[in-house]
């Protein structure tokens, strides 16, 4: 802060006249003078002010944040402050009550206002404007027109604050905790208003408004559970935030400082919503787990029936047809293991593919489709299996598609049922 202060004094225009100094900024398109002070390095008068102001200037720039020409904030500057407005907004009906507003105050400026001092400050806004305060709260009109969480000079969260480290070792999978379900869960109850229990387009708009771009596309739709209209049920809504934190836990973390978890939760970053998992192969030496999501990839030739799985899993059947931009490659729900709930995640490997990537083949449990209609379509089962899972720990299962079609022989030396004799791979035939 000294340099910046340092090059603040180089960088601007001093008159020095030895008893008088009149500063200037010289900002790049327009004239500010942020102040006019005559002062006496002789005399020693008003240079402890002179130092206060320059020391202003420096540390509390109101550059970014207001057009002096216009008299008007910058949109940036308002789109922050409706952003921190809607983050602090805990009951999503527009206005800050007493509560809210004192936890604004409390997160900003690390302390309470007293009852009499939240009155006066609504009576300024009052005073000022007529739609400023309603219901005896203030409105987002009324909150910009008083006026940072996070914020650098460019109004855009730190990159420090959206990805607080976290280390994850190999073998070890990202999963949120209670405490962070327990939040997520009171964002989705403050946004859908109509009690439904599902986010219409525009709830799902509005929640993610505090965002700088929309998080979810169409895919989201066809990946977790939806409701009649199509829509992401709350179900569906924890199983897309579970999927996030378990394929990209950086960008849970983005997106959860966006929300304003730290914040609201009082914990130091979003870290604290993410559990790091025991290694997988100290679980497999154990046969004990506390993972709550397992993954399983499925293979298959084209056509097989994959796609049709994964919308299975979601209690979908071919009548609901997918606009091919719009296809997900994964989907999530619960299931119940020995009584308890756990998300099991599906994952369609895409089967042009001569050489599978790491990540098509690490998971907990892989499943090879074949289509019983096509005669052609086992031998890609029998060759992934021989060439990529025969000597790994990983468990495989064999599914037969589309039985409800006739039955073909299959090109291949052996029926699917004793491949999976030979290999002991469990398999679901009809
Ligand atoms: N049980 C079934 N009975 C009849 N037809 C089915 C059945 N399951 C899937 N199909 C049809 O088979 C075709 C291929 O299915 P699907 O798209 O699920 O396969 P896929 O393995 O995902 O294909 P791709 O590799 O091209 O992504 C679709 O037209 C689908 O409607």
């Amino acid at each position: 802060k000294v340099n910046i202060m340092v090059s603040f004094l180089l960088s601007n225009t001093w008159l020095l006249d030895h008893s008088r100094v009149f500063f200037s900024v010289y900002c790049s398109s327009w004239l500010l003078y942020l102040c006019v002070s005559q002062c006496s390095a002789k005399n020693l008068k008003n240079i402890s002010e002179l130092f206060y102001y320059a020391q202003k200037a420096v540390l509390h720039p109101t550059g970014p944040l207001y057009c002096p020409e216009e008299k008007e904030m910058k949109p940036s500057c308002i789109k922050s402050l409706t952003r921190i407005f809607k983050v602090s907004d805990l009951d999503n009906d527009g206005i800050l009550n007493d509560k809210e507003l004192n936890f604004f105050q409390r997160t900003c400026f690390n302390m309470p206002l007293a009852p009499q001092a939240l009155e006066d400050v609504k009576n300024v806004v009052r005073k000022n404007m007529t739609d400023g305060v309603e219901d005896n709260g203030l409105t987002l009109k009324g909150f910009l027109f008083l006026h940072t969480f996070g914020c650098d000079d460019d109004l855009e969260l730190h990159q420090e604050y959206l990805f607080p480290l976290l280390k994850i070792p190999a073998d070890c999978t990202t999963e949120l905790n209670h405490n962070a379900y327990l939040f997520l869960q009171s964002v989705f109850d403050k946004h859908d208003k109509d009690r439904d229990c599902a986010l219409s387009p525009e709830e799902v708009k509005d929640l993610f408004k505090v965002f700088p771009y929309m998080p979810w596309g169409p895919d989201v739709n066809n990946t977790v559970c939806t409701n009649d209209q199509g829509w992401i049920t709350y179900q569906g809504y924890l199983s897309q935030w579970t999927l996030t934190t378990y394929l990209d836990v950086q960008r849970c973390l983005e997106y959860l400082g966006y929300l304003g978890y730290s914040i609201i939760c009082e914990q130091e970053s979003q870290a604290a919503a993410i559990t790091v998992t025991r290694n997988k192969r100290i679980d497999l030496q154990k046969k004990q787990t506390q993972r709550s999501v397992f993954r399983c990839n499925i293979l298959g030739a084209r056509g097989s029936g994959k796609t049709s799985f994964l919308q299975a899993f979601l209690g979908r059947n071919l009548l609901r047809k997918i606009r091919e931009d719009h296809k997900s490659f994964y989907s999530i729900n619960t299931t119940y293991v020995y009584g308890q709930e756990k998300y099991l995640l599906l994952h369609e490997v895409m089967p042009d593919f001569d050489f599978l990537s790491e990540e098509d083949l690490a998971c907990d449990v892989v499943c090879l489709v074949y289509d019983v209609n096509n005669p052609r379509s086992f031998e890609y089962c029998a060759k992934v299996y021989k060439q990529y899972f025969m000597d790994s720990k990983t468990p495989c299962m064999m599914i037969a598609s589309k039985s409800d079609l006739h039955e073909a022989r299959q090109h291949y030396s052996l029926t699917p049922l004793d491949f999976c004799r030979k290999n002991k791979l469990p398999s679901l035939f009809k």
